[in-house]
């Protein structure tokens, strides 16, 4: 395993539900690779297909329900072409999975040493012992202060920061090279975010983790992400590293994301506000820049008529060439930049 070596390639990856007979894409044409040691964000508002990119290569969609088409290489398999029981052997084990709402992802009847073991009863040879001693470290791991304890907890018992890292032991049980975390930190205050962060920062360190984070505050991006995947409408339109996305922003619905971003140093009275909303998949447009409609101002030929991808720097590229002409009604009055 070489650090940094890319072991997930996700190549041309399209995702469509069924919706009253026809079917819609929700993501489109995805193309992106993960390497060991990095957190990549994926960003955007609710609804630009985040989600379903993570359950997309995690395999959990209902195949009479969705069309999938791509291919989504991981260390040498393509993920697409198995079977359930084929995806039993990645998921767990190769690939740990970390939900928004860590209540719901535990059983509220089992206790956590039950819940954190069972991963490993599926997929490793431990013996009782071995289990014990492996969960008592896990929870160590993520930062519980008395493992022992906590080990005969109930799911109820703990708080919602405690549920999360006891989430993410279970995620990590079997050491997976890929960790999927979809929104981890929505549902816990702000002090315990941060926490949960430094968690998932030190677990990639020390297990040379690719970690794939889902996530629509930018904030959390700019603290935790090596690189970062702006997603809009099913699409990717910006990716780069993070210095890249947040010092250089060149798609103007990135540029709209960090202008309407909160400022700890600055008054946040008059934030910017991405007018209209994501565009539902039945009124998806199938052609053209899909991020027009909500800058009106650019001219429509500022727009590629069929955006393709540009790499403006090292590593860094962005949708579509209107990002070259693009700015905001009051810089255009020689006020505020973004
Ligand atoms: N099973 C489904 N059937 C039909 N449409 C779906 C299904 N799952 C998601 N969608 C639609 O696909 C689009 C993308 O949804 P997705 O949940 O992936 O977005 P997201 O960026 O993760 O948003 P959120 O942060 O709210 O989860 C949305 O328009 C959503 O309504």
């Amino acid at each position: 395993m070489g650090s940094n070596s890319e072991f997930l390639n996700i190549k041309d990856v399209s995702t469509a539900f069924k919706i009253k007979g026809k079917y819609y894409d929700a993501i489109s044409h995805i193309n992106l690779e993960v390497h060991h040691d990095e957190i990549l964000a994926i960003v955007g508002e609710s609804g630009c297909g985040k989600s379903t990119l993570a359950t997309t290569i995690m395999g959990l969609h209902d195949p009479s329900e969705t069309k999938i088409t791509g291919k989504v290489d991981f260390e040498g398999t393509d993920l697409l072409q198995l079977d359930e029981n084929g995806y039993n052997q990645f998921r767990g084990a190769k690939i740990g999975m970390i939900f928004q709402d860590p209540l719901s992802a535990l059983n509220p009847l089992k206790r956590i040493e039950d819940q954190i073991s069972e991963v490993m009863n599926y997929h490793t040879k431990f013996t009782a012992e071995q289990k014990h001693q492996r969960v008592l470290e896990l929870l160590d791991q993520v930062g519980i202060v008395n493992p022992k304890r906590t080990a005969h907890q109930f799911p109820h018992e703990l708080s919602g920061g405690m549920r999360q890292r006891v989430i993410i032991a279970i995620a990590i049980a079997c050491k997976p090279d890929l960790i999927i975390a979809d929104e981890p930190t929505t549902a816990l205050d702000v002090t315990i975010q941060a926490q949960i962060l430094d968690v998932l920062r030190d677990i990639q360190k020390e297990n040379h983790a690719g970690i794939i984070l889902i996530t629509h505050d930018l904030g959390v991006v700019a603290e935790t992400a090596d690189r970062v995947a702006v997603m809009y409408a099913g699409q990717i339109v910006e990716e780069g590293s993070a210095e890249q996305i947040f010092d250089q922003p060149k798609h103007p619905y990135t540029r709209s994301l960090l202008r309407s971003m909160p400022q700890l140093d600055k008054e946040n009275d008059d934030l910017y506000v991405i007018k209209g909303n994501v565009p539902s998949l039945q009124k998806m447009p199938t052609d053209g820049d899909r991020f027009a409609p909500r800058i009106p101002w650019l001219p429509d030929d500022a727009h590629e008529a069929e955006p393709s991808m540009h790499e403006v720097d090292d590593g860094h590229i962005v949708r579509c060439t209107c990002y070259k002409s693009f700015t905001f009604p009051d810089e255009q009055q020689g006020g505020a930049t973004a």
